[in-house]
């Protein structure tokens, strides 16, 4: 029996998200100028609360990347004071707008603010990062709802590396409702056979030695050894963590890449693979959003 994840010959082994990406909003890019033969163009509203640098990043790439595919985006940047009715106020107005199709906020938000109550106040059908409830129960559900962007980036590197996935033994590291719950869900609409494993598991190594394919999203700098790895797994390193290195800082995953390379059939790097995937996936959202809205 070919105990390999998948056929070898599929794959290359640097799973190069970037690429991908391209692909995405290429694809998100026709389908949006097919829209606007018909008058309509997709909004996105961004909203940024105080003055993270790495989440300014995000939302300036964000804004770029729309704009690349024709997108419409409306940028809204509050102080990092802002209280958590004038938040709500702001979404309020964004959910009656006919122009907004989605509405994205930057997360994480200022420690005042309760997360959870600002996303279940945005409307279900313009909620862009699938986080609201209705949408997660959806998911878990089976249902055709909004996903969240950075799972569903992964599902779309995973289906362009292995092609089917149906049967295959799928390890979730990390148990956030970002990534690691959603990634679970969608591995299992996809036939997967799926394990969720976090900090409280007994034994992750060799939970993880079983995976056909593995998902690390926990968020510790190269956490994941080779000797973790089945030969001829599929790895997916959704960690971004910022290290000490002998230059400054870089970038690494939560998955050891150097050491993981001769072990896995693919696997992603860090910069270059995940990251770009998320802001596709949100123009994706954006454009579905706004053919959800047509009824
Ligand atoms: N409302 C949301 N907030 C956050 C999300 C999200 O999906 N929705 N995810 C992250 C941040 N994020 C997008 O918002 C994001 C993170 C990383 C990247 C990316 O392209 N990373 C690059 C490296 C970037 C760098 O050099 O720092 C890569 O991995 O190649 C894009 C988007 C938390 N907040």
């Amino acid at each position: 029996m070919n105990t390999q994840a998948v056929q070898p010959d599929r794959l290359a082994k640097r799973i190069d998200g970037k690429q991908v990406s391209s692909q995405v909003l290429a694809e998100v890019s026709e389908a949006v100028q097919q829209l606007q033969q018909q008058g309509i163009q997709p909004g996105l509203a961004v909203v940024l609360v105080g003055e993270d640098p790495a989440s300014q990043v995000y939302v300036r790439n964000k804004v770029l990347r729309a704009a690349e595919v024709g997108i419409r985006s409306i940028e809204h940047r509050l102080p990092a004071d802002t209280d958590e009715s004038s938040l709500l106020a702001l979404i309020e107005t964004l959910n009656q707008d006919p122009q907004v199709n989605g509405i994205l906020v930057q997360l994480p938000l200022p420690a005042a603010i309760d997360e959870n109550r600002v996303l279940e106040a945005i409307d279900p059908l313009k909620d862009v990062d699938g986080f609201h409830s209705q949408n997660v129960g959806g998911l878990s559900q089976g249902r055709e709802v909004l996903t969240p962007c950075t799972p569903a980036g992964c599902m779309r590197l995973l289906r362009q590396t292995c092609g089917e996935l149906s049967g295959l033994h799928a390890v979730v590291v990390g148990r956030s409702n970002i990534v690691g719950k959603p990634m679970a869900a969608l591995l299992l609409q996809a036939d997967c056979s799926v394990t969720l494993v976090h900090s409280r598991s007994r034994d992750i190594e060799r939970l993880c030695r079983d995976a056909d394919i593995l998902v690390a999203a926990v968020g510790r700098p190269q956490m994941i050894k080779r000797d973790w790895i089945k030969p001829g797994a599929v790895v997916i390193d959704v960690g971004i963590n910022r290290i000490q290195a002998d230059t400054g800082t870089r970038l690494v995953g939560d998955v050891d890449y150097d050491d993981v390379y001769d072990q896995a059939a693919a696997i992603t790097p860090v910069p270059g693979g995940v990251g770009p995937m998320t802001i596709a996936m949100l123009m994706q959202n954006t454009l579905t959003a706004a053919r959800m809205q047509l009824g």
